[in-house]
């Protein structure tokens, strides 16, 4: 079984709030990963910490081995991990297409420079539009696209980097049944195709139809992990849903 994003003892308070308590969690490299828990149970602070957003108190953090503890997030970005937000991060009054060349043109002066390497950029932006299925609204600013649509965009912009492994933070929150379906097939064959997925998510349907591993967390720790069938009938994850 191979590993690649790790953690161990990953540690964050506010204030008094303890919102990620001694996390120690083992992702599986390769797979379709969820993290799981009840409302503020600490699964986007977590997230925040293993992608550089915010630096935990104490613990590490690792990616195939290598620490990335309090890394910034363009180092953590470079290491091979792309990450989405719950709330979408988009420029509403450029195009859908001018949405996803934005980023890799200031990454550096000599990529906005190149013209060879606008083309190559242009060319997977479009690409991309249409493997998320969008490819005809490339010109519609992206504040006139559905939420489930910005959704889609917001992926797009995230595979522009080609990560190795995706984070994607509640990806069906908000989003029709219909987008949500789009969504589940996209990440399978993405998946296939070799791509590692972490999931922070309410939806359970999708959760537990798309993933090989679920972690459950409860109080800023994990609690449970295993297969879908294991975690929906560990007593312990009942107990943190149910209060049973
Ligand atoms: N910036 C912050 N300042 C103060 N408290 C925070 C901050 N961010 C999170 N918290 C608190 O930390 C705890 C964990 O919140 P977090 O958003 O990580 O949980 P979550 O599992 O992602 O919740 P949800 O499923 O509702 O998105 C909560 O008690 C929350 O109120």
């Amino acid at each position: 079984m191979s590993t690649g994003l790790e953690t161990t003892g990953l540690t964050k308070s506010f204030g008094g709030v303890r919102a990620v308590d001694g996390a120690t969690v083992a992702f599986r490299h390769g797979k379709v990963n969820a993290l799981i828990g009840p409302n503020g149970s600490g699964k986007t602070t977590f997230f925040n910490c293993v992608t550089g957003m915010i630096k935990p108190d104490s613990g590490t953090a690792s990616y195939h081995g290598r620490d990335i503890t309090g890394r910034p997030p363009h180092r953590i970005a470079r290491a091979g991990i792309g990450r989405s937000f719950q709330l979408c991060r988009i420029f509403p009054r450029m195009t859908a297409l001018e949405n996803l060349l934005v980023p890799v043109r200031s990454r550096t002066l000599l990529g906005r420079l190149v013209s060879a390497r606008q083309r190559a950029d242009l060319d997977r932006a479009r690409e991309l539009l249409t493997r998320v299925g969008i490819e005809h609204l490339a010109d519609v600013q992206a504040r006139d696209l559905s939420y489930g649509q910005q959704k889609l965009l917001e992926l797009a912009g995230v595979l522009m980097a080609d990560p190795e492994t995706v984070l994607l933070d509640e990806p069906a929150g908000g989003v029709n049944p219909a987008l949500i379906e789009r969504i589940r097939e996209l990440v399978r064959a993405l998946n296939a195709e070799g791509r590692t997925f972490l999931i922070v998510e309410h939806n359970m349907d999708l959760v537990m139809s798309l993933s090989d591993h679920v972690v459950v967390f409860d109080r800023g720790r994990p609690i449970a992990a295993g297969t879908p069938d294991e975690v929906r009938n560990d007593p312990r994850v009942l107990e943190a849903y149910l209060g049973i």
